[in-house]
């Protein structure tokens, strides 16, 4: 694959795609997809870590790689060197060639040198020239080279061509006083690269060599040093003083080396990227979904704490990544007396922090925010997210003073990345500076962190996996479909008023109309568009303003997609319910008649939602109030493969008052509504 495949595809997913939206105005790329595969989004993440070592000549640049590739002896390192490169001189050229600038960027050919580069990223071979100092042209035969887990390109201009530089992990300037560089540049020329007497002045003294050489090195080496070399530096990341002589220097970098190669690809290419190192203890937050799901639809009679232990992992990894998120912060050295009165030093984290959910998913991140900080303001954001031109934000809710504030923003999925750039767009529009935002997630699409890495190098993101990539629907892979979907319980902390929370709760099981229409696909799908929530029941859509689902396919009221006659056809052997809510029954059961699911919503359900809006208004502690109690059947051939599982939700009933917490466990939360997608359990998961 070809870098411009890489870019087409990060360009691609910045505009159809299934998580975000356009943005107009936002830089973004509205190009139709070509769909990101998954061999291509592998491939973006095999990339070998490209190192640069630039310095002046003698400066000891070879023998820092040198060092740097004798350490590194269990990988597998290829060094290439700009002076490969040079342009061969023409024999007019051969006949003044200490006129010939070597030192000027115009010496070599860096198109040939860059294609060179790329081949070698995307895992090509290539034939690298066989540059002869003594004929100063290329000679056969080229050399081999094979792509590796290291490359590193070696040369006084590497940083001259910002193409070049791009391709780099690591910039490494080799700073060596000038008098030294002369000195072995001298010597080096005579012994090293064949400048006897015979090939550079026909039987002249020693002497004449060294003058010879003093005069190049004063009419281009050292003009060219100060044009184009030093100011290069500047785009160093690690600058060595003394070349090999500085073996502190060497070994930081080697172990700074391999820790990236452990490290997933994309954090190479994203200093600005955390994957946080697992722990083998906890487990993928993919399968931890799966096997959530497949607990909770498995037995019916799993109680409420039972609920909470099989949820309480996908906890624990949005604590990590919160617990890595702050680690990020400034803080501020402070020590506490303990009552045995030795002093304790710790730190103190800045105190102007917030966080900001993006609804609805991002709200399942807000408890591990809490509990890691006490009393923190946490704003909202809800994006309304449709593949053509809806790019809406529908509504946001944010600290006033958020400009002060360092913000940790939290939404579990990175996909296409689209959703997170409006997010952080909309944040940056309030004054928070980029790199006071912390973008905390659960799963990442190399996709996604292409797309915000690139646009916002200054923002920060932690993420607990970088997954394979997206799919043709542009959901994450593996990955765990729709996040507030696949965790079902949706926990709401005692004592709050969420009101978003709930509602998108039960706007995700089709209990609320929905509100955007998407394109459809020659299927009917929806294409590309997908809601992350509502706020409120009423005026956002066209069919808004009642408590009834809609169809997505049909329009009408009354039925969701999955139950629609007109798309699936009326089935011939049950009792039809899928205008329950309008027919006033009270209790649904529901029997699939093709490999569809569905989720029947009671007209209890509907009536108690209506109730419960009502009394929201009239009294906002209702929230705390309502206890659904779900049941669940399975329908499952057998578990030797995926199976999808039906989830029904057969009753909804509040209980007043609620069970109180219990105090050892101050975050039981109440689980509000399970939604109605099927989902997958590998047999081993359950
Ligand atoms: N630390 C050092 N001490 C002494 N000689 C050195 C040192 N580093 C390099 N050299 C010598 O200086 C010359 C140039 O070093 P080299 O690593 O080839 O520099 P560059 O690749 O930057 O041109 C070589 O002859 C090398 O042996
Ligand atoms: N035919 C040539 C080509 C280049 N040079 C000089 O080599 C220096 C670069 O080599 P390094 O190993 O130091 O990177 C550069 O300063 C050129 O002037 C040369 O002398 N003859």
């Amino acid at each position: 694959m070809d870098s411009k495949s890489v870019e087409d595809m990060i360009e691609a997913s910045s505009g159809v795609h299934f998580s975000g939206f356009h943005m107009d105005g936002l830089e973004m790329t509205n190009t139709e997809v070509g769909q990101p595969t998954t061999s291509a989004a592998e491939e973006m993440c095999k990339q070998p870590f490209v190192i640069g070592v630039a310095g002046g000549a003698a400066s000891g640049k070879t023998t820092v790689c040198d060092m740097i590739i004798q350490q590194l002896h269990d990988q597998r390192v290829v060094l290439v060197n700009q002076d490969s490169f040079y342009h061969d001189l023409t024999e007019e050229e051969l006949t003044r060639v200490h006129e010939y600038n070597f030192d000027h960027p115009d010496a070599f050919d860096t198109e040939q040198l860059l294609c060179a580069m790329e081949k070698l990223r995307h895992g090509q071979a290539v034939d690298i020239p066989n540059y002869d100092f003594k004929s100063y042209k290329n000679v056969f035969p080229a050399r081999r080279v094979n792509p590796s887990d290291v490359i590193i390109l070696e040369g006084i201009l590497i940083f001259h061509d910002p193409r070049i530089r791009e391709l780099m992990n690591m910039k490494i300037f080799v700073d060596t006083d000038a008098d030294v560089r002369l000195a072995r540049r001298i010597r080096r020329d005579i012994v090293e690269k064949g400048r006897d007497i015979a090939t550079v002045l026909d039987q002249v003294s020693g002497f004449l060599i060294r003058r010879v050489l003093l005069m190049q090195y004063s009419k281009f080496v050292k003009p060219a040093f100060d044009d184009f070399i030093l100011p290069t530096k500047k785009y160093a990341d690690i600058i060595i003083p003394r070349g090999g002589d500085n073996h502190v220097a060497i070994d930081l970098i080697v172990q700074h080396i391999r820790t990236k190669l452990g490290q997933h690809d994309l954090c190479k290419i994203y200093p600005n990227l955390y994957v946080i190192q697992s722990t083998f203890q906890v487990w993928h937050p993919t399968h931890q979904s799966n096997l959530t799901m497949g607990a909770i639809s498995n037995n019916s009679c799993l109680s409420h704490a039972d609920t909470r232990l099989f949820t309480h992992p996908i906890s624990c990894y949005a604590c990590q990544v919160v617990e890595h998120g702050l680690g990020h912060l400034p803080f501020t050295e402070k020590q506490v007396t303990t009552p045995t009165g030795s002093v304790y030093t710790g730190v103190d984290f800045c105190k102007r922090l917030c966080g900001v959910s993006v609804i609805r998913s991002g709200e399942s991140m807000e408890n591990a925010l809490r509990a890691c900080c006490k009393g923190i303001k946490i704003g909202k954001i809800l994006i309304h997210r449709e593949g053509d031109n809806g790019q809406q934000l529908i509504y946001e809710k944010l600290p006033q003073d958020i400009s002060d504030r360092h913000v940790l923003l939290l939404d579990p999925i990175l996909g296409t990345g689209n959703s997170a750039v409006q997010a952080i767009s909309l944040l940056i529009s309030k004054g928070v500076p980029e790199s006071q935002i912390i973008f905390l997630n659960l799963i990442s699409a190399p996709q996604g962190v292409h797309v915000v890495c690139k646009r916002f190098p200054r923002i920060k993101i932690v993420t607990s996996e970088i997954e394979i990539g997206l799919n043709e629907d542009f959901r994450v892979i593996p990955g765990m479909g729709e996040f507030g979907d696949r965790y079902p319980v949706v926990k709401l902390p005692l004592g709050s008023r969420s009101a978003p929370l709930i509602t998108s709760a039960l706007v995700s099981r089709g209990a609320l109309n929905e509100v955007g229409r998407g394109s459809r696909d020659s299927r009917g799908n929806r294409k590309n568009t997908s809601f992350q929530g509502s706020w409120s029941s009423g005026g956002l859509g066209r069919n808004a303003g009642h408590n009834k689902p809609v169809c997505y396919y049909c329009d009408e009221l009354g039925h969701t997609r999955r139950t629609c006659w007109k798309l699936h056809g009326k089935p011939q052997q049950q009792a039809q319910v899928a205008n329950i809510a309008t027919q006033g029954i009270n209790l649904v059961s529901t029997v699939s008649s093709s490999n569809d699911k569905f989720v029947l919503v009671s007209a209890d359900e509907f009536s108690h939602f209506t109730q419960y809006q009502a009394s929201l208004k009239s009294n906002p502690s209702t929230i705390d109030e309502l206890v659904y109690n779900i049941t669940t059947t399975i329908n499952q051939a057998s578990l030797s493969d995926p199976v999808p599982i039906k989830l029904v939700i057969t009753q909804v009933y509040s209980r007043h008052p609620l069970p109180a917490p219990t105090s050892t466990d101050p975050s039981l939360d109440l689980p509000i509504a399970v939604r109605k997608d099927s989902v997958s359990v590998p047999k081993t998961l359950v």
